[in-house]
């Protein structure tokens, strides 16, 4: 198989970061973004840039038929997962592969349920430092995609977008256990990203001991049981790992939920606690910490004016 168009839905920060690249390396002519009406409209009208540069990007209406990708990269939030999975309906061919660049494992179970788990590879974007500001995108770092089959075998699919990845000189790594690195950043997220806006703090509050490291300690832990449930193996280790590279951290950043608390935008809360609480729920254990920070957090998207 080979991938020859592109399109990815979604241009916020992960979405410009890799359109550009991709468009740099490939072209408008095979690269595009998906977009409903309103949104190609207000993106052709205000260009996106990036590290300064305008990025020369092709958008496609959603509502435009007889027009398949082979490969369709989802970057949305997961506010905006069933929306964007209604726009890249017309788009998915017999052969198209679909990545979704969303923290978690929540996105990729609805893609399946909505494609076809043939369809799907999976993906952990990390390491990036990807800041966006209106359509103004900067990065120092742009990370590494993880990437995997379902059952880590080298499918077809993969070595095609391996390929692809690697002409347009994108960062990637195809690991032993694609579903341990997802489950073990969604540990990280669930820990780090939950309780900064819980307690309204940054990395700061969250490297010294205290009451916030601690719940966040025991969120990570449930996560780790939830896992084991799934049939992944989290350790101690992976735990004490992150909060080597979180202490690392500068402590005036914030995680990408504490930015959205602090704007009042509604968060990821359902990738994180919402996952484990209904995985506690179908396999029978006790959520506590999760149970509360779930709670905690629509409590303060409730408080938004
Ligand atoms: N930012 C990062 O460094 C990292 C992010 N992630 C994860 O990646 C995902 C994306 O994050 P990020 O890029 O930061 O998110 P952003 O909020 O920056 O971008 C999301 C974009 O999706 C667009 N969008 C929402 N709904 C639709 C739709 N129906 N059709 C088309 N576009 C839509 C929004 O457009 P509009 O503005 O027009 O509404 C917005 O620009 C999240 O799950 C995040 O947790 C993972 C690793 C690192
Ligand atoms: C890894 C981490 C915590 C980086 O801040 C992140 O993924 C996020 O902010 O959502």
């Amino acid at each position: 198989m080979r991938i020859n168009k592109i399109a990815l839905i979604g241009a916020g920060a992960l979405g410009v970061l890799y359109g550009n690249r991709l468009t740099e390396a490939f072209g408008n002519e095979r690269v595009y973004f998906i977009a409903d009406h309103e949104r190609a409209a207000r993106y052709q009208k205000n260009p996106f840039t990036c590290n300064g540069r305008i990025c020369d990007f092709h958008y496609v209406e959603d509502a435009v038929k007889n027009e398949t990708a082979d490969l369709i990269i989802i970057a949305v939030k997961y506010t905006g997962i069933d929306n964007a999975v209604k726009s890249i309906r017309n788009f998915v061919g017999e052969e198209t592969v679909i990545i979704s660049l969303l923290n978690g494992i929540a996105s990729e179970k609805v893609i399946a349920e909505s494609f076809g788990q043939e369809h799907l590879l999976y993906c952990v974007a990390q390491g990036m430092d990807a800041v966006k500001e209106g359509p103004h995108l900067h990065y120092d770092n742009g990370g590494i995609l993880l990437l995997g089959s379902q059952d880590n075998t080298k499918t077809a699919h993969l070595e095609a977008v391996a390929e692809i990845l690697e002409e347009a000189d994108i960062p990637y790594k195809i690991p032993q256990d694609i579903h341990y690195c997802l489950w073990n950043k969604l540990m990280l997220n669930t820990g780090v990203n939950q309780i900064a806006a819980v307690f309204a703090t940054n990395y700061g509050g969250l490297q010294k001991e205290g009451e916030a490291r601690k719940l966040m300690l025991k969120a990570m832990e449930e996560v780790r049981t939830a896992a084991a449930y799934e049939g992944v193996r989290l350790t101690e280790s992976d735990i004490t790992e992150w909060m080597r590279v979180l202490d690392t951290l500068n402590p005036e950043g914030m995680p990408s939920m504490r930015q959205d608390t602090k704007a009042h935008r509604k968060t990821e809360v359902d990738l994180f606690s919402g996952t484990i609480c209904r995985l506690g729920k179908k396999y029978g254990f006790e959520t506590p910490v999760n149970d509360f920070l779930y709670e905690q957090i629509l409590k303060i998207e409730a408080s938004y004016d």
